[in-house]
């Protein structure tokens, strides 16, 4: 019975206040992503890089980038897009997990080279990107409506911000897992 009543009282104990605190991120496997000095980025997994990885071929009209500022406006709707899109209560939360310094320059390159503006796409393909992520029709829809907002800030012409949307829709399919 003593032995007993011993036991428990031991089990009721708090442990001694230890001299080092935990570290809960070594505990949990928590790594902190180095970004690279130069560019900003967090490095990614080697993978293939191709011009198909951009999802389409690029348009077959030399006018139309002029359309959107050229090379330097097309990397200013891409951010805005990324911003907005970071600011937007419908889909910030899948946003705020990624690199958006990363997203900002390899969507800027997509648009680019779809628009065919002259730049080579560096960055995964579709699939590959928004793999695990999650992505809905809904949050599709977010996505255009702020890639749509970017263009009428840039002063794009209607059609021509719905040939580039027409580029992209097919990729859809590889974007939306759920
Ligand atoms: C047709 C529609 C879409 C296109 C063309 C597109 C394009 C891209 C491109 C080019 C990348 C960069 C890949 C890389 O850096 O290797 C990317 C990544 C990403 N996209 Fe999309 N995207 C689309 C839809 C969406 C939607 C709907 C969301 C969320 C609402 C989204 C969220 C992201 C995020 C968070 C990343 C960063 C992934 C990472 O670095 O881990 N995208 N997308």
């Amino acid at each position: 019975m003593f032995s007993v009543i011993f036991a428990l009282a031991m089990m009721q104990q708090s442990p001694p206040d230890s001299a080092e605190p935990v570290d809960w991120d070594k505990e949990f496997g928590v790594e902190e992503q180095a970004r690279d000095p130069q560019t900003g980025e967090i490095p990614v997994a080697e993978y293939p890089q191709s011009h198909d990885n951009a999802g389409a071929a690029p348009m077959d009209d030399a006018a139309i980038a002029a359309h959107f500022g050229g090379r330097e406006g097309i990397r200013m709707i891409a951010a805005r897009t990324v911003e907005l899109s970071e600011n937007d209560p419908r889909i910030a939360a899948i946003f705020i997990a990624h690199d958006t310094v990363r997203l900002k320059r390899t969507l800027a390159e997509q648009f680019c080279y779809l628009l065919a503006a002259g730049c080579d796409y560096t960055g995964r393909d579709m699939a590959a990107a928004h793999a695990a992520m999650g992505v809905r029709m809904a949050d599709m829809n977010a996505l255009v409506e702020n890639l749509q907002q970017a263009m009428r800030e840039h002063d794009v012409p209607f059609a021509a911000q719905n040939r580039l949307l027409a580029k992209l829709a097919p990729m859809s399919r590889d974007v939306i897992t759920r």
